[in-house]
C-alpha cells in the first residue's frame, strides 16, 4: 500500500504536555551514521511502527508501506506510566521480542530531508524518553514488494529498561488493558485499534498473542459494563 502522508503540513504532535514528573534525561539522538539510510536516497530514512505508531505516527512523512519484519514478535510486556497508563496503574504496550520463527506487521514510514531530524527529535522523546523504547535497525518487507526489503530503524523495549513488565498469562494483560488509561487515552482504544489494523492487514498477518488478549477482553468486558442500576444513578 503506497501512501501519500497526509501528514506533511501537519506538525507531529508532541505528547500531551501534562504535570508528569520531569522525564528523565533524554537519551542521544541515533547519529546519521547509526540509523539505518534507504540506499536509493540517502537523505531518506525508514521507520517502522508496530503499535501505536502504525494509528498515530504523529510526524510529518513521505511514503509509507504496509509489510513485517521477520524474528521478532510483537508482546504487551512493556508497562507505560504516561501514554496509556500511570504511576499507580501502569498500561501495557507492545514491543518486539526477539524469536526466529516470528513475524511482526506493522507500517514503514519513510521520512526525507528535514523530516528526518523532526521525527528523530519527537519520537525520542515519545518513544525513549516517555516509553523507554530503544531504536534498532530491523529489516522491513513490503506487503507489495517483499522480495525488495528495506532497511529501517524500530523503537524496541528491551527487559533492561526500567518499564519492562516482561511476560504474563493473556487474561491477566487483558484485566491490566481494561482498567488503565495515561495521558494518550485508554489502554483498550491502543489494543483495538492495533487489532483492526492487523484486520486490514489481511488473513496472512497472524498475532496469536495479541488475539488472545482481545479474546480475553470480550470474555472479561462484561464484567466491567456498568450495570442497569449503575447507568440508573448516571
Ligand atoms: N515502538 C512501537 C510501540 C510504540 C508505542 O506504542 N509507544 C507508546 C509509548 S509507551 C506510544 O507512543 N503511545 C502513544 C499512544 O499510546 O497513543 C511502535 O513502533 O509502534
Amino acid at each position: 500500500m503506497k501512501q501519500e502522508s497526509t501528514a506533511q503540513n501537519t506538525p507531529p504532535a508532541s505528547p500531551p504536555l501534562s504535570p508528569a514528573p520531569s522525564p528523565p534525561p533524554s537519551p542521544p539522538l541515533p547519529s546519521p551514521a547509526q540509523h539505518p539510510r534507504d540506499g536509493g536516497d540517502p537523505q531518506a530514512l525508514w521507520i517502522f511502527g508496530y503499535g501505536s505508531l502504525v494509528w498515530r505516527p504523529d510526524f510529518a512523512y513521505s511514503d509509507s508501506r504496509v509489510g513485517f519484519v521477520r524474528g521478532y514478535s510483537r508482546r504487551f510486556w512493556q508497562g507505560d506510566t504516561f501514554h496509556r497508563g500511570s504511576d499507580k496503574m501502569p498500561g501495557r504496550v507492545v514491543t518486539l521480542l526477539e524469536d526466529r520463527e516470528g513475524c511482526t506487521w506493522g507500517v514503514a514510514y519513510q521520512v526525507r530531508g528535514e523530516q528526518v531530524s523532526e521525527a528523530l527529535k519527537y519520537l525520542n522523546v515519545r518513544e525513549a524518553v516517555l516509553g523507554g523504547y530503544d531504536t534498532k535497525e530491523v529489516t522491513f518487507y513490503p506487503q507489495d514488494t517483499p522480495d525488495q526489503p528495506l532497511k529501517a530503524l524500530a523503537y524496541v523495549a528491551t527487559p533492561q529498561n526500567p518499564g519492562y513488565l516482561g511476560p504474563a498469562p493473556e487474561e491477566a494483560i487483558a484485566t491490566q488493558i481494561l482498567a488503565c488509561r495515561g495521558f494518550s487515552g485508554h489502554n483498550l482504544e491502543y489494543l483495538l485499534r492495533l487489532a483492526d489494523f492487523m484486520q486490514l492487514c489481511g488473513p496472512q498477518a497472524q498475532d496469536e498473542h495479541l488475539a488472545a488478549i482481545v479474546d480475553a477482553v470480550g470474555t472479561m468486558l462484561p464484567c466491567f459494563c456498568p450495570t442497569e442500576q449503575a447507568l440508573a444513578l448516571v
